[in-house]
């Protein structure tokens, strides 16, 4: 038995053309995640949330078509000491700019394949950026 807290989240991969994958820096936190968060009550599903989520910090819109998950992962969670995170994690498009809203306090892409000594949150660094590191990039012609 664990005394570990599990906090749901969805999370999001946008990916530039080049495969670069956008990341967030909350305010008074140290560690890069993706954008996303937990379920509000009025959510209709995962990718809503995600939209909402993806308004609220970044001030984007995302696309409704070329959604892909990614997979559940889990980890400890980035600012939550003593608790876990787990999260359905999936690619989107989304139109930007991308601007760092709300509680964001800061915006990057980075190449998942090259991740270096950067501070970044477990679940991104052990999962969700390997994953994506492994899947090459996929532009439709109606993207
Ligand atoms: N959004 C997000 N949260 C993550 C990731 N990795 C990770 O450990 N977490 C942790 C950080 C927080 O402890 C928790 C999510 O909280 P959050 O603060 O992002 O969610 P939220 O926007 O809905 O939060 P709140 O306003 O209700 O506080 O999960 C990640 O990649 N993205």
């Amino acid at each position: 038995m664990s005394d570990e807290q599990v906090i749901g989240i969805v999370a999001a991969v946008i990916r530039d053309v080049q495969g670069r994958v956008l990341m967030v820096r909350k305010r008074g936190a140290t560690v890069w995640q993706q954008p996303g968060g937990k379920r509000d009550a009025d959510d209709l599903n995962d990718l809503h949330t995600i939209a909402r989520e993806l308004h609220e910090e970044l001030g984007c819109t995302m696309h409704e078509k070329g959604a892909r998950w990614i997979g559940r992962f889990s980890a400890p969670a980035a600012n939550e000491p003593g608790h876990v995170v787990e999260a359905e994690v999936y690619e989107v498009k989304a139109d930007g700019p991308f601007e760092a809203q709300a509680e964001i306090e800061g915006v990057c892409w980075i190449d998942p394949a090259a991740l270096g000594d950067m501070p970044i949150a477990r679940l991104s660094r052990e999962f969700i950026l390997p994953a994506v590191a492994a899947t090459p990039v996929v532009m439709h012609p109606q993207d």
